[in-house]
Parts: C-alpha cells; structure tokens; sequence
C-alpha cells in the first residue's frame, strides 16, 4: 500500500474552518415521550483535521454525526459544512449535496455487490453526473492497496479489503468531510489497523478532514481531538490522548 503522499490532492477547500455546528438541538418524538437526544451542542473542524467523538452508549453520538453530516436534521441549531448552511436545505437539495461533498464509511461496507471495485469507488461520481479523473481514481485504488483488485466483485474481497473500497468511494469527489461511524466495528484488529491508518494518512497527508463515532480507545488515540459526550451534552475534549488516557476519561462519564 503506497502512501497517501502530500501534496497530491488538489486543496478545492481553500477556508480553513470546514464544519461548524452551533446549538445543535435534536429531539426525538413530542409529548411526554419526547427524546432529547442533543442539547445544544457545538463545535467548529479545520480543514485537515482528523476527529474523534465518544461518550457513553445513548450519550448522541451517532445522532450529532448524522446531523453533522446532513443525514438528519437538527430540531434547532446551524450546521454549516463546507460554508454551506445546510440544515434549511431542502431533502432533494441535501441528498444530492451529500452525495458530492461529503464522503462515510461505516460499520456496514454498503457495496453494490453486481459492481466492480472501481465501479464501486467512482459510483458518486457517476450518480452526479462527474466524470471520473483517471489519475484520481489510478491514486486511490493505489492507495488503498488495491489496484490489482480493481476488476474485482467486492464478494472476492476481504472484509478489510472492503472497507478500504468503502474509504476510497468515500474520498473520490474530494468531499469537505468523512465521516465514519464506528468504521472499524466490523473488522479483526490487523485489518481495522490497515483501516484506521488509512483514515489518518487521509487527514494528515491529503489534509482531508475525518470525523469518526467509535467506543474503542485505540480508534480514537489516533485522532487530533477527541470530543465526549454524555447525555447530550459536550462533556470536553481531549487532544492527541492515548488509549489508557481515554479510557479513565470515558469510565469517568459512565457506563460504555
Ligand atoms: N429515531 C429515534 N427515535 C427516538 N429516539 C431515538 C432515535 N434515535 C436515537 N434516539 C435516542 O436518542 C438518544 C441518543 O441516541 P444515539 O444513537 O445518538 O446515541 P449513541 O451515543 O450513538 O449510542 P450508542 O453508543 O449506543 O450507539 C438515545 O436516548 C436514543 O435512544
């Protein structure tokens, strides 16, 4: 697997702060059985940056990434990704500035298993109606240690082979963020490693920012900062933190 070498991405994000959520509000349901499941949270990234959340299980981790992300929509508050504000956009609008600009990798590979891995990877570009830049797609396939695959159905991959597919679809139009949810829950430790350091090597090198919900230490020790949450709330942060580190600050909030 070559490394991701710096310089090689074209900087389409000039502003140095990339996703910026204020007061985020998110309630579930009405009435007395109404969940709320964020309660005012915020935070702003940089371009390049490379993000871990954690906090307890329910704590809202999943459901700040899918409002970060555009997948759901706050009850109240701004979100602004790629200096757009995208929480009064409209489900049509949203969907197809999802799909342009921002890049997931989750628990779940989500490949069409009838497409090759090339297929697979150019796939948002296709459904936007972009054209593929060869030497792009020729880095990422090298990137992800599977140029040699690229012809292949994802059902003759490994599970961590699929879930570098998964990362190189993900990067593929350059997007403003990409946000993995647990993006190594499924893999054994060698593959989740390969994993976890092509993540960080997109931050660092293609200065691509990554944000990533994970309940494991190891997974957020590679991150710059590490935010928690619990009950909703913004619980602090940690930067650059080792796994023992993170783990005393994630028993200190509770159960996980
Ligand atoms: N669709 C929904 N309808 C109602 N309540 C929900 C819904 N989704 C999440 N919740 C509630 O919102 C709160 C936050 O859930 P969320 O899944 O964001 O937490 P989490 O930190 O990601 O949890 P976990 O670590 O267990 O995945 C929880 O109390 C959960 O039960």
């Amino acid at each position: 697997m070559t490394s991701l070498l710096p310089g090689i991405a074209q900087a389409t994000h000039q502003t140095a702060e990339v996703l910026s959520l204020e007061s985020i509000v998110k309630v579930y349901g009405s009435g007395p059985q109404s969940v709320t499941a964020l309660d005012g949270v915020g935070f702003t990234l940089e371009r390049g940056s490379f993000t871990a959340i954690m906090g307890p299980s329910g704590s809202g981790k999943s459901t700040l990434l899918h409002c970060a992300a555009g997948l759901d929509t706050p009850t109240s508050g701004s979100v602004r990704l790629g200096g757009t504000e995208i929480s009064g956009l409209s489900k049509k609008v949203l969907s197809a500035f999802r799909r342009d600009h921002v890049g997931f990798v989750f628990q779940a590979y989500n490949l069409l298993p009838a497409l090759s891995v090339e297929e697979n990877i150019c796939l948002p570009l296709l459904l936007g109606n972009k054209s593929v830049e060869p030497s792009w797609l020729d880095f990422l396939l090298d990137s992800v240690g599977l140029a040699e695959h690229r012809s292949r159905r994802p059902s003759a991959l490994s599970g961590g082979q699929q879930q570098r597919v998964a990362i190189a679809r993900a990067l593929i139009t350059r997007p403003y963020v990409v946000f993995g949810d647990e993006p190594t829950g499924a893999l054994d430790s060698r593959s989740a490693k390969q994993v976890l350091d092509l993540l960080s090597h997109t931050a660092r090198e293609l200065h691509q920012t990554v944000v990533v919900v994970t309940h494991d230490p190891v997974v957020a020790s590679q991150a710059d900062r590490i935010l928690f949450l619990a009950d909703g709330a913004f619980a602090g942060h940690l930067d650059g933190a080792t796994p023992a580190e993170i783990t005393r600050r994630m028993t200190s909030l509770g159960e996980w």
